[in-house]
């Protein structure tokens, strides 16, 4: 295993923020850690870094006990915090020269090496640029280069997404399940489900410091009882119609709000074509149609009774 948290506790005070959390991540994983605002994550990634002291448990990176002395674990580990780290007065080149040579000191190879990174987070064009010029999106960019240009084993991103533009929002996705491609194993917390889904293998869903469901994405959906969701627009809907609409074998719940109609089967059922067909036959006009498969989002609400994105 590349890191085997166990029993996890760390309390600030009177607050527990975290509650015998185990985290186990396998070489080759692209691990999400996904849960929301205060929920612990950055405490989690910050003890196995053993840049925070905790209260009970134990952890091993790459095999062996993890503690601030463990420089050869630390070596093979890239960091990219949540909060961009980065000297203002270098340029963005002479910074991820600077981070790299903090584990490579062979010239030749540093150069290789930044240059790679700089092309990986499509940076060329800023070389020469100080932090300040850049936008949020490419300080960004900046972070991640330097946390990885010395091509890690294991890459831990704490939500490197948050207040980035779509497009370098995407760069950054991609350039994760590149590194991953490449043979790093990845460790990705964020509180967007979207982009958990879109790029981890194997997702551990937490609240206040407890892991409250941990599989693929698949596994996790499985979980939850609901299948799919039909939304319609509809200007206007009888009583009569949702009554029938509830009548519909294998629909667990339907509303109506806002005039869009929400109808829920149950796991394994579909009602699209049954919903169809009694809105046609009673004469509902309605306008767009769509259907949703379960989200984490309600994975979590089943267990938790509240919203990922409280
Ligand atoms: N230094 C600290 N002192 C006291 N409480 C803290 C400290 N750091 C974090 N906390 C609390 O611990 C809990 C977990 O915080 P943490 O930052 O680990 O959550 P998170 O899931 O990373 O959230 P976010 O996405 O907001 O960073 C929260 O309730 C937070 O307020």
């Amino acid at each position: 295993m590349v890191i085997d948290a166990r029993n996890l506790v760390k309390r600030y005070g009177t607050l527990t923020a975290l509650d015998h959390l185990d985290i186990g991540v396998h070489e080759g994983e692209v691990f999400g850690l996904l849960g929301p605002n205060g929920s612990g994550k950055t405490t989690a990634i910050n003890c196995i870094l053993s840049l925070l002291e905790y209260d009970e448990g134990t952890i091993e990176v790459f095999g062996t006990p993890m503690t601030p002395e463990n420089y050869a674990a630390k070596r093979d580990i890239g960091i990219v915090m949540q909060n961009v780290a980065v000297f203002q007065e270098l340029t963005v080149h002479e910074n991820i020269d600077y981070f790299c040579g903090l584990y490579v000191t062979d010239k030749a190879l540093r150069k290789k090496l930044v240059d790679e990174a700089i092309a990986f987070t499509g940076l060329e064009d800023f070389r020469k640029f100080r932090p300040k010029k850049l936008s949020g999106g490419l300080l960004r960019r900046l972070n991640i280069a330097c946390g990885i240009a010395h091509k890690p084993k294991l890459i831990i991103l704490d939500e490197p997404t948050v207040a980035v533009d779509p497009q370098s929002r995407n760069k950054i996705l991609e350039g994760i399940t590149e590194l991953n491609r490449n043979g790093a194993t990845v460790v990705y917390t964020s509180h967007y489900m979207e982009e958990v889904e879109q790029i981890c293998t194997r997702i551990m869903i937490i609240d206040k410091g407890r892991a409250i469901a941990t599989g693929t994405k698949d596994e996790l959906k499985e979980m939850v009882s609901i299948g799919e969701k039909v939304i319609v627009d509809a200007e206007e809907l009888p009583d009569s119609v949702m009554a029938e609409l509830r009548m519909i074998d294998g629909v667990s719940s339907s509303e109506y709000v806002d005039k869009v109609l929400t109808v829920v089967s149950e796991r394994g059922m579909s009602s699209l074509e049954e919903v169809l067909e009694i809105l046609k036959r009673t004469g509902v006009k309605y306008s767009r149609i769509r259907t949703e498969l379960p989200t984490l989002n309600d994975v979590f609400l089943e267990i938790t009774g509240k919203e990922l994105r409280d």
